[in-house]
């Protein structure tokens, strides 16, 4: 059962949580696949995935399973000491990958993977300066927050946020990202969807252009797949959607698979994180051996990465992802959702926008009352993404129904 005795967990949660999020008045204590429900019984259709992080469904059998299993045997075990379990992780992760970004520094989140990418570029390139994208979000880390945009995020911890070494450009803009990839810069880091920023999608010639520059300039290319990676989008990652066609092979599922240098989008490292281990937290910072070799050893570290048990749920998500060809099921399912959503007739809907099941709907006025009502009236669980921007992040595992019932639901509330 999904109820709880009637212990007020809302107050104590309260009462001894830093105070940084914004509380709704519900207790969640149980999901699965595409339903959420709460403390007392009542049953949401859920298209936040814990931002992005359910894309295997909630609870998914097979990465419970695996997670069930490994819990008996083996839940820690530092990087120090090899273990199987992250082995077969590794093997399974670079067999998606795009060919030649194979090696992976294991992390717990997506900010720790930023954090990562950071200073494997810095030593990869002997540069200390990063381009990011305007409206970009790398994360809440001091490294990784002054990669990130949203002035809000940066502004209270004032000048521990190290912007001199960041500059921003207009995210589509070849023209002020030539200007800004100079000498010293690093790395330049961006999202082939940004997400927080208000679902935009990246667009090809963009993309290649700075693959192209930062090969000139001898600066990294890193693809922020964070919230993109892992068949979001309609491919297992979001940059397969910008390969040359002929550079797609036959499963579709690897990108890069001509020679590194000739590719157009193959970055030099990708971070990753949120739905990579089905739920179980988990980061990684993927990159070349060019990349990779430049770290001195001890360079850089971390006490949880690795872990046997985000590694058995993660073989476990991947493999799900693979033999469910759970890629394809979001392109047609998010091509399904955004029609629908296009069908409504509102005066209030400014555009739909996204790329398989990410999804955004920018409205002429502030999203927030609509999102409330979503779930107070509607039992629908949905993001927002800057101030207008409603954002779909449902479990791609979500069916053609539920969807039906978002979007009835969602004209419900606009009208
Ligand atoms: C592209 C991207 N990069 C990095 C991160 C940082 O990952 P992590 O350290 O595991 O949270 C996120 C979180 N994206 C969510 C931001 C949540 C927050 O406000 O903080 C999101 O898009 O809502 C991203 O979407």
């Amino acid at each position: 059962s999904t109820e709880v005795p009637q212990h007020d967990w809302l107050a104590d949660e309260q009462r001894y949580d830093s105070g940084v999020y914004h509380k709704h008045q519900v207790v969640m204590t149980r999901a699965e696949g595409a339903t959420v429900w709460d403390s007392t019984g009542r049953e949401y259709i859920d298209c936040v995935a814990g931002y992005g992080v359910a894309n295997v469904g909630h609870s998914n059998p097979e990465v419970v399973a695996a997670i069930r299993e490994q819990a008996g045997n083996l839940i820690v075990m530092p990087q120090t000491l090899p273990n199987d379990k992250r082995a077969e992780f590794l093997k399974e992760l670079v067999s998606v990958l795009p060919a030649g970004v194979d090696r992976v520094f294991l992390c717990n989140s997506g900010a720790e993977a930023v954090e990562a990418a950071k200073k494997f570029a810095i030593t990869a390139t002997g540069r200390t300066k990063f381009v990011s994208m305007k409206r970009g979000f790398s994360g809440r880390t001091l490294g990784a927050l002054a990669l990130t945009w949203e002035p809000k995020y940066r502004e209270p911890f004032g000048v521990a946020v190290d912007n001199e070494h960041v500059s921003f450009v207009t995210y589509g803009n070849i023209e002020e990202l030539r200007a800004a990839i100079t000498d010293d810069v690093a790395a330049v880091i961006m999202e082939p969807v940004q997400g927080e920023g208000g679902v935009r999608p990246g667009n090809a010639e963009f993309i290649r252009e700075a693959r192209r520059l930062t090969r000139e300039k001898g600066a990294l290319l890193i693809m922020d797949e964070i919230q993109t990676g892992f068949c979001r989008t309609g491919k297992m990652f979001a940059i397969e959607h910008f390969c040359a066609d002929a550079c797609q092979n036959a499963d579709g599922i690897r990108c890069g698979c001509k020679a590194a240098e000739e590719c157009m989008v193959v970055p030099d490292g990708m971070t990753l994180a949120k739905a990579m281990a089905g739920g179980v937290p988990v980061g990684a910072f993927a990159m070349t051996a060019a990349v990779a070799d430049k770290m001195p050893a001890g360079g850089h570290g971390t006490t949880f990465g690795g872990n046997p048990l985000a590694m058995a749920a993660g073989v476990a998500a991947i493999g799900f992802m693979k033999r469910e060809n759970l890629a394809a099921q979001a392109a047609e399912k998010g091509a399904y959702f955004m029609e629908k959503l296009r069908a409504i007739k509102s005066s209030k809907i400014r555009e739909v926008r996204g790329m398989g099941l990410m999804i955004g709907v920018e409205l002429k006025e502030k999203s927030a009352p609509y999102i409330s009502a979503l779930e107070h009236d509607e039992a629908v669980l949905v993001l927002q993404a800057t101030p207008l921007v409603v954002r779909f992040l449902p479990p791609l595992t979500i069916s053609k129904e539920q969807i039906d019932s978002v979007v009835a639901a969602f004209e419900r509330v606009l009208t």
